[in-house]
């Protein structure tokens, strides 16, 4: 039997590595430090290559940490289990990784002074990317086709129950079961979310589109940076100097120049400690179909989306995101 996605709050998650107590536990306890650094990105948009700069940035452009050390370790992802123990243990100034969406990352985020940078990139290239991505990794569900991801890409989380064919339920849609007088349906309510959620596929961490409102509403903040994978694509030298101003570290310009030969696609291709080769160790990749490091290029999704999903995407992204300044969308 194939395995099915861990579901979390409405979200389904990769079936290995992830547990929902912990989420619950990393909600209410893990304590954002002033000093720490928090890469947070919609899965696909980047992270990686945003964690290689930060660490190079740390070291001056020096390779010795990011050729040592696994990328998951150097920055670990508070959601997992490996990357929550670690980070117990870790010692300030901590890198911290992030693809939850804010409302179940730790609450302590809304207290807290760190520096926060959110990497976006074009959704029509995070989608090519994690169909491609999702289906080289043995931890989540696969999708059959492009067309059944893309899909549920637009979809976000909200499917139909089966249970109630006419209606669009998702599990948050549940609450309005709790409203007194409406329906009383407590005792079977944990029963309908769990059939609904195994009966539903999902893009595993949701919505790329209620990822990006969540975060955003931090865009005024004085500790949060917006960057997007295209301006980091486009300008790489100029966008390292926006992240060290942000941080307040002062590179030389032999030293951006290190950082910026280290990240590169290519060196970051052959580093084992950063291209995730090391998942082949667990048995956790499916050999021969493609890489981590598949192509790190901007809009390829033209390779990919047929004139039909090019045009549905265009019409579902000016629909959810019509809210939010069109100028925060570079690509
Ligand atoms: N150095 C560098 N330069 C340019 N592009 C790069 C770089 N490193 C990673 N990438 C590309 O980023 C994509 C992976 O994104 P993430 O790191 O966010 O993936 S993950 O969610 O953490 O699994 C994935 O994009 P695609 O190539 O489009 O699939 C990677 O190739």
């Amino acid at each position: 039997m194939t395995q099915k996605n861990i579901w979390y709050e409405g979200i389904a998650f990769p079936f290995v590595g992830f547990n929902p107590e912990l989420m619950r536990k990393a909600y209410e306890e893990f304590v954002v430090n002033e000093e720490d650094v928090l890469t947070v990105t919609f899965p696909k948009s980047g992270t990686n290559w945003l964690i290689e700069i930060l660490c190079l940035i740390r070291s001056k452009g020096d390779a010795t940490q990011i050729q040592s050390v696994p990328i998951w370790v150097r920055s670990p992802w508070v959601e997992t289990v490996s990357g929550y123990e670690d980070l117990k243990t870790m010692e300030s100034p901590r890198l911290v990784s992030t693809h939850l969406p804010i409302h179940i990352f730790p609450k302590s985020i809304h207290t807290t002074k760190a520096k926060v940078i959110y990497l976006m990139r074009n959704p029509r290239d995070v989608l090519v990317s994690g169909y491609y991505f999702w289906n080289y990794v043995k931890f989540v569900e696969n999708t059959k086709s492009l067309q059944e991801y893309f899909e549920l890409f637009l979809d976000g989380n909200v499917t139909h129950l089966p249970l109630f064919p006419c209606l669009d339920l998702g599990p948050r849609h549940f609450a309005f079961c709790r409203l007194p007088g409406l329906f009383q349906l407590p005792s079977i309510l944990p029963l309908l979310s769990k059939l609904h959620e195994e009966a539903q596929a999902s893009v595993v961490f949701g919505s790329w589109f209620d990822h990006v409102h969540g975060w955003l509403s931090l865009r005024d903040q004085k500790n949060f940076l917006l960057l997007s994978y295209e301006e980091l694509k486009q300008d790489t030298r100029s966008t390292i100097e926006k992240i060290c101003h942000f941080l307040g570290e002062k590179l030389e310009p032999e030293e951006i120049n290190l950082v910026l030969k280290n990240s590169s696609f290519q060196a970051m291709k052959e580093n084992k400690m950063s291209n995730y080769s090391l998942l082949s160790e667990v048995d956790l990749i499916h050999e021969g179909h493609g890489s981590f490091m598949r192509k790190g290029i901007s809009g390829d999704w033209k390779n990919h989306f047929t004139v039909t999903q090019a045009e549905k995407f265009d019409k579902v992204f000016k629909e959810k995101m019509a809210d939010l300044p069109q100028e925060l969308f570079p690509w």
